[in-house]
């Protein structure tokens, strides 16, 4: 599943929160956003995953634009998991990856054994399947993401937008969701806080500030220490990661430095 997004802006009043954004993203790419607190990212994945309708510009699945399609045919090819894990009520797990199975279904048709079938495969690929009955509100962070990507599986669509996934996770499940979603290998675009964890996953990321893409290419070209001063204002020095190769940042806190 390919996605185009073609100059895009979105404002809020009378502040362009989102400015002429356009990006490509093709069939197996796992892309990731990054950019300081407030620069636009969940503003952008918004316009995208249809929360929010862009003022100007278009957004295309395989060719074909969002806009035109029902909110049911969008759900059928795009997923989101957002940082928002609380539900308002609570559901047992099983029920909640059952949600992933709407989009497929006509207005109160009942489960099948097929939906089923899927759900529960989809749990079982996100190493939950012994929570299937335990209650939502219950799990550890780490947890409920891997339910919700879970209910993303369900819902069978080739494209996955992330915001924030590993969001108030600790290092160890945000490693581990982030090396689960590569391993799901779908089209992905995720926004990420985490520099190193974006250098090390992603195959191409896009630099974000002030509503604005600043840069995009793959890691090592974007993590560059004049560009993380620029964006982010902090100083960084660049090496190569032991082990994966991958560019490894490592942030020089002011007091250090002078
Ligand atoms: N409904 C709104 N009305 C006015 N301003 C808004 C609205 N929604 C977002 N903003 C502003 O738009 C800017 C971008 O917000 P957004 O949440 O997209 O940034 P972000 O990059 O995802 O930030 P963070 O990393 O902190 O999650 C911020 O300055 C925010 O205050």
């Amino acid at each position: 599943m390919n996605m185009k997004v073609e100059e895009i802006s979105y404002s809020v009043r009378d502040k362009r929160l989102i400015e002429s954004i356009s990006l490509e993203i093709i069939e197996g790419e796992f892309i990731g956003l990054i950019g300081p607190n407030g620069s636009g990212k969940s503003t952008l994945l918004k316009n995208i995953y249809r929360v929010l309708k862009p003022d100007r510009g278009g957004v295309y699945l395989n060719g074909k634009d969002l806009s035109q399609m029902t909110q049911k045919e969008t759900a059928r090819s795009m997923a989101v998991v957002s940082q928002e894990a609380n539900m308002a009520f609570d559901f047992a797990v099983m029920d909640i990856v059952m949600m992933g199975r709407a989009p497929h279904k006509r207005l109160l048709e009942s489960d099948t054994a097929r939906d089923q079938e899927i759900a529960e495969r989809a749990l079982a690929r996100v190493g939950m399947q012994h929570a299937a009955s335990s209650s939502f509100a219950t799990l550890s962070g780490g947890e409920k993401q891997r339910v919700l990507i879970a209910r993303a599986l369900a819902q069978e669509a080739g494209f996955l937008i992330l915001d924030e996934p590993t969001n108030h996770l600790d290092i160890r499940y945000q490693l581990q969701m982030m090396d689960l979603v590569k391993a799901l290998k779908l089209t992905s675009f995720a926004a990420l806080h985490d520099l190193n964890i974006a250098a090390c996953y992603c195959d191409r990321i896009y630099v974000l500030n002030d509503g604005r893409i600043v840069a995009a290419g793959r890691p090592e070209e974007v993590m560059q220490k004049e560009l993380l001063l620029r964006v982010f204002g902090v100083k960084t020095q660049i090496s190569r990661h032991p082990s994966t190769g991958k560019p490894a940042i490592t942030f020089l806190p002011e007091m250090l430095v002078n």
